[in-house]
Formats: C-alpha cells, structure tokens, sequence
C-alpha cells in the first residue's frame, strides 16, 4: 500500500491532511464510524452558519457496501457520484498502469527488486482509491474503517491518525486472523499509533489484556470508555447497550477531531452533550442495519449481521419487535400472524452452527419460532442474476448454483424444528416474493388487520443489500 500510494502521486505525509480517524473491531466498526461522522456532520452545520464550516468537508470510508459500491467513499454524507467514481477509478488504474511501465525498466537494470501485481486487489484499490478521491476533493477530516483485522489492513498505511478507535471484539474472519480473541485482538490493536489518541470501549478479558498489552509497546496511552453518561435521554436506536459502546466510541473520535480542528471546542464531560452531538447520535443514518420497513401486511425486519454474535443480537432484536407489536395490540407477547426467517450466508462451512443460536435466541426471548424458514443464495434477481455491484469472484459459482449451502442450512432447521416449513429457493427476489405470498393469502383468507407477516433479513450484507435494493427499487441509493 506504501508503495501503491507512491505510485499514484501521494507521499505518506499528505495523508495527514486527512486527519483520519481510524476504526477497527469485530462488530461495530460502521456503526461507530457513521455516529463519528453524523456528529461532525452536524457540527459542520452548525459552524457553516457563521461563515466558516468545521470541518470543511467530511469523508467516511466504510466496507462492505450494502446497495452500491460507491457507498464506500461518501463525502459529506454522500456517496461519490457515478460519474466521480468512474474518473477516480481511472486516474488511480492509469497511474498504476504508467507506475508499472517505469518500475519495469528500472527492474531490467537492477537486482533484486521486489516484483508486485502492477494494481492491488479488489478492497485494497477501493482504499487506495480513496486517499485520491478525498485528497483531491478537500476532505480536511475522513472517518476510516478497517476492512479485516488492523496491522496488514489496508487503511493502516496511515502512520498519523488523529485517533483510533477499537470497537467490539469477537470472532470473525478466522482464516486471516486467528481462531481466539486474543489473536485477533493483536491484529485490530495495529492500529493504534504513538501520537494518536487511542480508545476503546470494554472488552472480554482476554482481548482487553492484549489491546492493553499492545498499547504499551507502542507508547500509546489507549482509553477505555465506559458507556457515556452523557448518553442518558439521547435517543440511540436501536436502544441497546452494543448501541450505546458504539455511540460513545463516535463520540470520543469526534471529539478529538475537533478539538484539533477548531480551537474554539473543548469536550466539557460534566456538562449535557451540545445539540449537534445528540442530533448527530438521533439522526445517523447506518442503511441495513435493524431497520424496519412496513409494505401492506408484511413488516421487514432487515439486519446485516453474519457472526454469531451479531446474529444473536439481531434475533433479539427482531424478538423485542414482535413483543413490542404485540404489546400495542393489547397481547401478551407473541403478535399474531406468521413469522418469516429469510437467511444467507455464502462461503464459510461454519455458518450452519449460527442457525441454532438464532432458534434458541427466539425462543428465549419468549417467540414462538419462525413458521417459514427460506434459504437463498445472494443472487439478487430471478431473471437477470447479480445486481453488478454484488458480483464476488471469490465464491464458488457451482457451489451457488447447487445452492449446496443452502440446502445444509435446510436439513439442519428441519431438525431444530421439525414443524417449520422451510423452503429453499436460487435468488432473493424470490425469497422476497415468498414472503409476500405467505401475507397475500391472509389477505385471501380475509384474516383481521393486525394479523401481520414478520420477516426477518438477515446472515449477509449481500443479502440484506440485495432485499433493499429489490423492497426500494433496483438503484435505491
Ligand atoms: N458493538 C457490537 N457488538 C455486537 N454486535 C454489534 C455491535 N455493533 C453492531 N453489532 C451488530 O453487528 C451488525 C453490523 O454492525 P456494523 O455494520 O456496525 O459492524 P461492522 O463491524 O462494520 O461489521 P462488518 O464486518 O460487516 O464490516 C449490526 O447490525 C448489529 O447487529
Ligand atoms: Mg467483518
Ligand atoms: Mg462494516
């Protein structure tokens, strides 16, 4: 990445104009990077009013994408346009492609340099893209988050972050990282630089031990926040204490980027969060994750988790809907109407362990199960296949179109409940029209109107991409 960012044009240095804030974690890196950026946002805001905007303008560079890969490197709250995408694209592969042609002349006259692909791979292109994308577009504060792990991520090749932020550890990524927490706590510790602040929020004790250990070496004075007080009535959806560690990490990183960015700005931790802080936390916008969306007799429950961890918190959220529902129309717990599980997760064997933590999450969060249970691949539409923005080289085409997961995924719920119907289907329009059947035959049936369908999204960003794209129209960004 040293070497790729010389070759289009950049010294390490112009980084620093940046002033990057730099987010690594197992789960809740996206969403303490958006809460980051939404503050600044409306700092922005309010600072514009008066002549001046600080900061002036704003990038956040996150990953996967949900709808479009440009979502990757927003300015200001919004995704490069497509045209900007295209230029940015080309003017770094062109570099690249001239970088070569010079590198492979003075090879011939010399011993012993190192050969590397002339272009780097798919995320780390999109990195490195994004460096130019920012620094040519003025961007004086950009909101990073990691792709996998921290130290050999591709966003670590920058050396002055103004601070770092670790998120929620757990286990992901394995092949890469490592198979226990505290490996992969190494990995994300990378981060952290001498010089920068550095903060995290609590973690299991082995992953504290070694974020702890790992911030000594390096000289770096790491912070562990506890859930900010100052979080009490600012309304963090969803209302959950994962929620609230993310939300006070954002803080913190914006903080500090203001501090070095407006000298007028002093945190005041005793005092109630200035309004752009609570409108920056009330209003982030962090597509596909716990949102809902109402269509007729069908209530979409549409969350991105694919760890296990994530996938328990994302059951227990869909529970607590439901009781919720069922509260408002006067019921116990359990609202009426048939429950949807609609689920993907492509290329990784361990998945199949994930689907009986979610069984016995709803259970014990006091659901009656899911009555239809579909598994799908991630492609989107029946007729015409991948969204292009979905298409990944790195699955096995034969495998998705056997749908040998998907049928392992079935076999194992027919055994968790034998009295689900549990469906296997190729894309996910038609898992999202299988789920509209189930709601047109209440209508047929003539059943009450509180009698809803419940669908829950989730196991896949890819998926739950897919079903926005398809539930808001094709190129709903
Ligand atoms: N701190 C957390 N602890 C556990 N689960 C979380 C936490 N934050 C978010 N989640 C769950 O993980 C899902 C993904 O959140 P988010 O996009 O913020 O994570 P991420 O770290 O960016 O994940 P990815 O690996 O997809 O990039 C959320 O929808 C939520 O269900
Ligand atoms: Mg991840
Ligand atoms: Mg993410």
């Amino acid at each position: 990445m040293h070497e790729y960012l010389r070759r289009i044009g950049y010294v390490n240095t112009d980084l620093d104009r940046l002033n990057i804030l730099h987010v690594a974690g197992t789960k809740g890196k996206g969403s303490t990077c958006a809460f980051a950026a939404s503050i600044l946002a409306h700092y922005q805001k309010k600072t514009a009013a008066s002549g001046s905007p600080v900061p002036r303008r704003i990038g956040l560079f996150t990953s996967p994408h949900l709808i479009a890969v440009r979502e990757r490197i927003r300015v200001d709250g919004q995704p490069i346009s497509e045209d900007a995408f295209a230029r940015y694209f080309f003017e770094v592969w062109d570099r690249l492609g001239k970088a070569e042609a010079k590198a492979a002349e003075e090879k011939a006259s010399e011993e012993g340099v190192v050969p590397m692909p002339p272009r780097p791979i798919y995320s780390r292109y999109l990195t490195l893209m994004s460096y130019h994308v920012y620094l040519s577009e003025g961007v004086d504060v950009a909101v990073y988050e990691t792709g996998i792990g921290g130290e050999y991520d591709a966003t670590n090749v920058v050396q002055r972050p103004v601070a770092t932020g670790i998120s929620t550890l757990g286990i992901d990524h394995v092949f890469a990282l490592g198979d226990t927490v505290e490996k992969i706590a190494w990995h994300k510790a990378g981060i952290m630089k001498p010089g920068s602040a550095a903060f995290t929020i609590e973690q299991v004790p082995g992953a504290a031990q070694v974020l702890r250990e790992r911030a000594e070496q390096k000289g770096v004075n790491m912070k562990v926040l506890e859930v900010d007080p100052r979080l009490k009535g600012v309304k963090i959806r969803p209302d959950a204490l994962f929620q609230k560690k993310n939300a006070s990490l954002g803080i913190a990183l914006a903080e500090t980027a203001l501090q070095k960015l407006d000298p007028s700005f002093t945190p005041d931790h005793s005092a109630p969060l200035p309004q752009e802080f609570v409108d920056g936390l009330e209003q982030v916008v962090w597509r596909g994750r716990c949102e809902v969306k109402a269509e007729g007799r069908i209530v979409w429950h549409i969350d991105g988790a694919h760890t296990i961890d994530s996938l328990k918190m994302a059951t227990r959220w869909f529970a607590e809907e439901c009781a919720s529902a069922a509260t408002d129309t006067g019921l116990n717990k359990n609202p009426k109407g048939p429950k949807v599980l609609i689920f993907n997760q492509q290329g990784r064997d361990e998945a199949v362990n994930f689907l009986e933590a979610m069984y016995n999450n709803l259970k014990a969060h006091g659901q009656a199960p899911f009555d239809h249970v579909v598994f799908c691949s991630n492609v989107t539409y029946a007729a015409t296949g991948y969204k292009r923005d979905f298409v990944n080289r790195q699955y096995d085409p034969d495998a998705i179109s056997a749908l040998t997961a998907q049928h392992k995924f079935a076999e194992r719920w027919r055994e968790l409940d034998p009295r689900a119907t549990v469906v296997v289907l190729h894309t996910i329009e038609e898992a999202i029209e299988y789920a509209r059947g189930v709601a047109r035959k209440l209508d047929e049936e003539g059943r009450n109107e509180d009698e809803k369908v419940r669908a829950l999204i989730t196991g896949s960003l890819h998926l739950v991409g897919g079903a926005l794209g398809i539930l808001e129209g094709a190129d709903a960004l």
